[in-house]
């Protein structure tokens, strides 16, 4: 197969690869990129092999970084853009991080080529648009078939987030897997257990809010690579709820939110969950805000106040997490009342503590109870957010 117009990202790149066969090398676009490309996507970004060595490409280009080049990746600078270049290499490139330093180079592509996971990311192309393929990834690519390369329990043993990423594909791209791929997945999931935590959620949060999740998920379950990620071991029952929702998240904060509700986790115990998925801090505090206003949003009608407190984007992520659970609420008229609340957040205030101390309060802790009397009483209305009517309502404090 040959590719006769290849869109600019390929053409900005050409040059490099030129450069590295004028030098006497082999040098090939592989990977997502060239799948992506096959599939219509948008491309992200591009990765070359070659047969030169790191030190080779080095010297062959004026800007470059050490990425990795004990996994022989160099990154190239080119013409205001950067592509990863890596040699032509067997197993252990991918990341095994109890044999950092194990890296086989091999001489050629096909070496390389068998050693990557999936018929579909294990295709390659040239300069010219020529299409390289050893394993049918074109072939699995019509089929929308996620396979592996050759033996995959070997593929697996080599680096086991493969497992991960089988179903990450299937979300992404709403690709079928392969039956005896599915089963090695199943037979070898206890091999996920030697991956670090990092690596399993960037896939897991792929695979959550792409869009096939459901199904993706679903097989997540049944071939138990569940089993091996924290906190989910023995939850299977309630996390089946996943896969029959009637709508699948988006955006990973939702994604975290739901899976956290489905599990029922108590709301002390949700900073422990987001800590062994190694979450950031802004992600982890966010969720909790989110799971502890959803069950505010589930047992009442929310006060003004209560809107206030959690702010737009708690309120947008909180009402994205309802819908996709099935809540019946009611978000048009939720956000119409946070948009028409009097003050959005403290700043907007007219009076401060300060203010406060010059009508002739005492410093101390009961000018932060007052002050916040004042400000839910100016959310809810009941008192408007002018200095003259605020004067004459602390009047009775004083
Ligand atoms: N565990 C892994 C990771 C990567 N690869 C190979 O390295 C390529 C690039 O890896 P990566 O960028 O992680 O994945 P992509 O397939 O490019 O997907 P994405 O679009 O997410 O970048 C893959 O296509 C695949 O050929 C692999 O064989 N095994
Ligand atoms: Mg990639």
């Amino acid at each position: 197969m040959k590719i006769d117009k290849l869109p600019k990202i390929f053409l900005d790149a050409a040059p490099v690869l030129d450069k590295l066969e004028e030098a006497g090398f082999e040098a090939y676009f592989v990977g997502g990129s060239v799948r992506d490309l096959i599939l219509g996507h948008h491309i992200h970004d591009i990765d070359i092999a070659t047969s030169a060595y790191p030190e080779e490409v080095k010297n062959l280009f004026v800007k470059t970084i050490d990425t990795g080049i004990k996994h022989g990746t160099v990154t190239v600078l080119y013409n205001g853009n950067s592509y990863e270049i890596t040699t032509f290499r067997t197993e252990s490139g991918y990341q095994d991080f109890r044999r950092p330093d194990h890296v086989t180079f091999v001489q050629n592509l096909s070496e390389d080529i068998k050693r990557r996971d999936f018929t579909i990311n294990a295709l390659a192309m040239n300069t010219r648009g020529e299409i390289i393929d050893f394993y049918d990834g074109l072939g699995d690519i019509d089929k929308q078939l996620i396979r592996a390369v050759g033996d995959p329990v070997q593929r697996f043993h080599e680096d086991a987030l493969r497992m991960m990423r089988a179903v990450r594909f299937m979300s992404q791209l709403k690709f079928k897997l392969e039956d005896k791929t599915e089963q090695a997945i199943l037979d070898n999931h206890l091999l996920l257990k030697n991956i670090s935590i990092e690596r399993i959620r960037d896939e897991f949060v792929k695979m959550g809010i792409g869009s096939n999740a459901r199904t993706a998920f679903e097989v997540f379950l049944t071939t138990k690579l569940s089993e091996e990620v924290p906190h989910f071991a023995g939850k299977s029952k309630l996390l089946e709820v996943f896969p029959k929702l009637q709508f699948s998240p988006t955006e990973e904060t939702s994604l975290w939110s739901i899976i956290i509700i489905l599990l029922k986790l108590p709301n002390d115990k949700i900073h422990e969950f987001m800590r062994a998925w190694k979450n950031s801090n802004a992600m982890t505090d966010e969720v909790e805000r989110v799971v502890s206003f959803f069950d505010i949003l589930s047992e009442k009608t929310p006060s003004d106040y209560d809107l206030f407190k959690v702010g737009k984007t708690t309120l947008l992520n909180t009402i994205d997490v309802a819908h996709i659970l099935g809540q019946p609420i009611d978000s048009k008229v939720l956000v119409d009342r946070y948009l028409a609340l009097p003050i959005k957040s403290t700043d907007e205030l007219v009076i401060d503590g300060r203010f406060l101390i010059q009508a002739g309060f005492k410093p101390g802790p009961q000018l932060g109870v007052i002050l916040e009397e004042i400000k839910e009483k100016v959310v809810d209305g009941v008192l408007e957010n002018n200095q003259d009517e605020i004067s004459l309502y602390i009047n009775k404090y004083l």
